[in-house]
């Protein structure tokens, strides 16, 4: 059963959104496209501050809209919170008095998050008694989502929240972000246009085109597939997530186990045990017939060819299977002849570089 239901046919003069998804009703699931999509079309149906015809709406067993038994809860009477690019606070209130004012809006007995718990989420507890003009763009941002939270939504809106924020700043501003995925059971619809935010927090991904849906599934299937554009160029990427098994102080080395073998990292504090998320951009990662054994790289593994597509000219994407675990590899064409690679081929991943997400 599927937790978000939500049936938009909206007309423009120029543009059409026709979508129509069932999304999980946990988790972050992020709504990308180019601009022009049809992403904050979307989020804005699901507020209701417009009326379009012929939608449905449900989130976790509530019914928000259903045209056709003419239902239509008002902006103000859904329990959802909305997360803007460029926070919109009340200047002349301080931060404590901003966050009060959102959780005013909602009856005290709907209360689940109170307001210490959202404030010690995005750490502004030092930030109460500020104006927001005294404040960062990163921290307004925290403030932002801190007074979403404090009205305890039975959803989370985002649209772009850290679009307007240098790399810097986004870099102070994800591990919140994260923060909410692990400790709130709250699901966030999050509007993006970058790979690498996509990558980092959500689980679940919709890929919009020209106001249709053209993908959706899991982050990491769908970062792998190679008729999508999204497992092409320079960014393109694997998501692997991996145990972490040991830590080798002498070398500074964690090994951490996944489906495929082992993955060696620089070392992490992490607990054994702990799960991490791990990015492997395809440009990192090179092929060979044999398992090099004199060679500075660390993380060899044995994987299948499963599928290859032109990339940029003269290279090649090529998807790979190590057992189970879907990984990519950006090599030349050149090369991709001289190894006669094709699908099912046994091949040896050479991974040069990894990310550690969380
Ligand atoms: N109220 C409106 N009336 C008419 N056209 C609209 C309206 N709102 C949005 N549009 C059009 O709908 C299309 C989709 O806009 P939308 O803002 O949803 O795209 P987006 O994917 O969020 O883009 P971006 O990444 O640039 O924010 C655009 O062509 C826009 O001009």
């Amino acid at each position: 059963m599927s937790d978000i239901r939500a049936r938009f046919n909206i007309n423009y003069s120029a543009f059409k959104l026709d979508v129509d998804l069932s999304l999980p009703g946990r988790g972050v699931t992020a709504l990308f496209g180019p601009s022009g999509s049809g992403k904050t079309t979307c989020l804005r149906a699901m507020t209701g501050l417009e009326r379009f015809a012929g939608s449905y709406l449900e989130v976790n067993g509530e019914v928000w809209q259903d045209d056709e038994r003419d239902i239509f809860l008002p902006t103000y009477k859904r329990p959802l919170g909305y997360v803007f690019q460029e926070a919109s606070l009340f200047q002349h209130l301080s931060v404590q008095r901003n966050l009060e004012y959102g959780r005013r809006r909602v009856p005290a007995s709907t209360h689940q998050v109170s307001l210490e718990h959202a404030v010690a989420l995005l750490d502004i507890g030092h930030l109460l008694q500020r104006n927001p003009d005294k404040l960062s763009g990163g921290e307004r941002q925290r403030v932002a989502i801190a007074r979403a939270l404090a009205t305890s939504p039975r959803i989370l809106l985002m649209d772009e929240p850290l679009a307007a924020l240098d790399s810097k700043r986004k870099e102070e501003i994800m591990p919140y972000l994260e923060r909410l995925h692990d400790e709130l059971d709250i699901p966030v619809i999050y509007v993006s246009h970058s790979s690498d935010e996509v990558a980092r927090l959500a689980d679940h991904l919709v890929l919009l085109e020209s106001g249709k849906v053209i993908a959706h599934g899991a982050t990491s299937d769908l970062m792998t597939r190679l008729d999508l554009n999204f497992a092409h160029g320079d960014t393109a990427s694997a998501l692997v997530v991996a145990t972490v098994a040991t830590h080798d102080a002498a070398f500074h080395l964690t090994s951490t186990e996944f489906s495929g073998g082992q993955l060696l990292l620089p070392q992490q504090a992490a607990t054994i045990g702990q799960q991490l998320r791990i990015r492997i951009q395809a440009r990192d990662v090179s092929l060979s017939l044999t398992p090099q054994r004199d060679s500075s790289i660390l993380n060899i593994v044995a994987a299948t060819v499963t599928e290859l597509s032109d990339d940029a000219p003269g290279q090649v994407m090529i998807g790979l299977d190590a057992n189970g675990t879907r990984l990519l590899a950006r090599i030349t064409r050149k090369s991709c002849e001289a190894m006669r690679l094709a699908p099912g081929s046994q091949v040896f991943a050479q991974i040069k570089g990894i990310a550690i997400l969380k």
